[in-house]
């Protein structure tokens, strides 16, 4: 047989001009491509092997071996495959195996040269857009494809190219079945001759291919480096044993792996998730609940899932695997359903992927129930890493709503320092008790010392503490839990806490933004409503109203925001969030003073003698001061000092008069 030059097609002409001068930049993915034809045909090797009786080269041994002969200045691909015949090499490496490929890579092309596609863009893109074969000549002078297919009678070849629109076959010296691909490196492409590099290209792109990945250097004098090849990928994809084959030390590793390389102490995996399904879609998912929040978790680039496609990474960071507030959990998923050579795009919506979605959602929800029912102490850890991320799911997945909400947890004033789920709150409900209390603030100290909460404690009834920014926000979505609605202690009317509920039905009525207002008109007259009255006039426009609390029995005051608007603290996130809403946050509150409290009676019976006392409106200003400190911060702390200042003054003075 003697050599043969051919004309590519047009469409691989134009495809390798794209390839090779215009569109990538990052080149390093030509040897994850050529790594993954060579596992592929190791794949086949191994499949025929079994249905073909004939098959040359049964005795050798699955493998991959990368040459860099500096010397020669070439870089050598080579595996113990299925190996091509002369037909087979024209047909593979003369055509381009996807059909939508050209165009592909034309509309990349044209985003690029007007400008459209952004550095970072072109980067992600190419990272997961592969063009296989070809890719090699982004690097490559010259590629000569050394193969022998396994076929009974079948010759060795060499098919070579410069890329330049034209290769030759002719005939070869390979014994062994098995490609041989040898580049010989462009001068910008040296670095693919480094020791280093190649190991952590390898590393990076194909540490899970099964099938071993070994690495020979030749130097420039011609030294062999590497008699005996050493292995370079951990060569086994763990995700796909069956866990009754592994040591928890396997595990242990695979974590230390995905997390790149490094677990503190005390910063193993709160839980895993080793999976397989075979039906509708195949793949195998091998995912971790890390033990501590990652770093950027809260980044838009953050690192995510790593997607796999038959061993052979395609996509390192995969966000759509799992919804966002999932994103915590890290590891691996392979699946035998999905295309290798797919842009990110076609990928992220390839309808496999939202099965797999699906599925390890479901799994995902599982496993973190199962760890809190079961392994309390770690949910506790878990909740406080990832508690605020979860939460959001319930505003943004409806699907998994029931799930999510059983693993709310909170602290609540009766169980110190124990998480509470609402389950376990609605449980140990006394039987009067109609709703579900909580409170909400920055501190949980101040939360638990609010006076706000005296009434609904003394009635032995316990208070959800919400001192997380978007725990008020997640309420929203709620409303209510096994037909009990949740109520703010510092919010609305606060009836007798037996029977507030009977009574007080509109506290969380959208509508019944001004219920305090109209209840203003219909209230029962107080024994301190000359207090009371003189109150108002008072603060005036200051206070939405003053009026007396069902809600204290040890306080003598506190402020409380109107029923279904928005609660202090909701307005102080939106702040936050928005530093642009000036007005926020300046709603009036109600001043609620405690008709048993020796202060509020004895001030109000100077009121009923002579409501023109001079003491008085500084008495209310001091109780509205109190209010204030007690959720720690006063809005005027100068002029409450000097009140503070003048009002123990004079109680030292009548102390040390009662003395003498
Ligand atoms: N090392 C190899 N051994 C045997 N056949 C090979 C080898 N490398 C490439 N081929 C053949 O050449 C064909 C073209 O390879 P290319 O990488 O361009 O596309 P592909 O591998 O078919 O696509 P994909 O990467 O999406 O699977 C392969 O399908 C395979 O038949």
């Amino acid at each position: 047989m003697s050599s043969e030059t051919h004309e590519f097609k047009a469409e691989v002409a134009a495809l390798l001009n794209l390839v090779t001068n215009s569109l990538y930049t990052n080149s390093e993915i030509f040897l994850r491509e050529l790594i993954s034809n060579a596992a592929d045909a190791l794949d086949k090797a191994r499949y025929q092997a079994l249905v073909d009786s004939e098959l040359g080269g049964k005795e050798l041994e699955p493998h991959i071996l990368i040459t860099a002969n500096a010397q020669a200045n070439t870089l050598t691909i080579e595996d113990t495959g299925i190996g091509m015949t002369r037909e087979e090499a024209g047909q593979n490496l003369g055509t381009i195996a996807h059909s939508g490929t050209l165009a592909y890579l034309k509309q990349i092309q044209e985003a690029k040269a007007k400008g459209e596609l952004s550095e970072a863009g072109e980067v992600n893109l190419i990272g997961q857009f592969g063009v296989g074969f070809y890719s090699a000549f982004m690097v490559a002078e010259e590629v000569s494809v050394h193969t022998r297919s396994g076929k009974p009678g079948s010759e060795p070849i060499i098919w070579r190219s410069k890329g330049d629109g034209r290769y030759a076959v002719e005939p070869g010296t390979r014994e062994a079945r098995g490609t041989s691909i040898e580049i010989t490196l462009k001068g910008e492409a040296k670095e693919f001759l480094d020791r280093w590099r190649l190991q952590n290209l390898i590393k990076r792109y194909s540490n899970y291919v099964i099938h071993p990945i070994k690495l020979r250097i030749v130097d420039a004098e011609g030294e062999d480096k590497d008699p005996e090849p050493k292995q370079i990928n951990a060569a086994s994809a763990i995700w796909a044993k069956s866990p009754s084959e592994l040591e928890d030390e396997d595990y242990q590793e695979f974590y230390k792996h995905v997390m790149g390389g490094f677990v503190l102490p005390g910063d193993e995996p709160f839980g895993k998730l080793h999976y397989s399904a075979d039906a509708p879609i195949q793949f195998h998912a091998l995912l971790f609940v890390p033990g501590r929040a990652p770093a950027d978790l809260f980044q838009e680039d953050r690192k995510s899932l790593q997607l796999y496609a038959r061993r052979v990474l395609v996509m390192e960071n995969c966000d759509s695997l799992l919804p966002q507030y999932l994103r915590f959990i890290r590891g691996v998923v392979d699946s035998e359903d999905l295309p290798l050579n797919v842009s990110r795009e076609m990928l992220q919506e390839h309808k496999s992927l939202s099965a797999i979605r699906r599925q390890l959602t479901r799994k995902a929800l599982k496993l973190l129930a199962e760890l809190a029912s079961d392994e309390a102490e770690t949910y506790a850890k878990l909740w406080k890493e990832f508690g605020p991320v979860i939460k959001e799911g319930l505003h943004t997945d409806s699907s998994q709503r029931k799930d999510l909400i059983e693993l709310l947890r909170w602290r609540s004033v009766a169980k110190g320092e124990d998480l509470v789920s609402l389950k376990a709150y609605v449980e140990a409900m006394p039987e009067d008790q109609k709703s579900i209390w909580y409170i909400a603030g920055p501190d949980e100290a101040a939360l638990r010392n609010s006076p706000h909460l005296e009434a609904v404690n003394a009635k032995g009834q316990d208070v959800l503490l919400m001192s997380d920014a978007v725990d008020e926000w997640v309420l929203q979505s709620l409303a209510e839990y096994e037909g009990k609605s949740f109520r703010s202690v510092t919010q609305g009317e606060l009836e007798d806490a037996a029977d507030e509920d009977d009574k007080d039905d509109d506290a969380k009525d959208e509508d019944s933004e001004d219920a305090d207002e109209a209840k203003k008109d219909e209230r029962e007259a107080s024994p301190i409503d000359p207090l009371l009255n003189l109150g108002k006039v008072v603060f005036g426009e200051r206070l939405r109203d003053v009026r007396a609390s069902k809600r204290l029995v040890d306080s003598p005051s506190c402020l409380v925001d109107a029923a279904g608007g928005m609660s202090r603290n909701m307005e102080r996130i939106l702040r936050m969030a928005q530093p642009g809403m000036g007005g926020m946050g300046n709603s009036p509150r109600i001043l609620e003073l405690n008709p048993e409290h020796s202060i509020v009676k004895a001030a109000n019976t100077l009121a009923e003698q002579n409501k023109d006392d001079p003491r008085l409106p500084e008495w209310l200003e001091l109780l509205h001061d109190l209010a204030a400190l007690s959720e720690g911060s006063v809005p005027d702390p100068a002029g409450a000092a000097k009140r503070f200042q003048r009002v123990l003054g004079e109680v030292a003075a009548a102390a040390v008069e009662q003395q003498s």
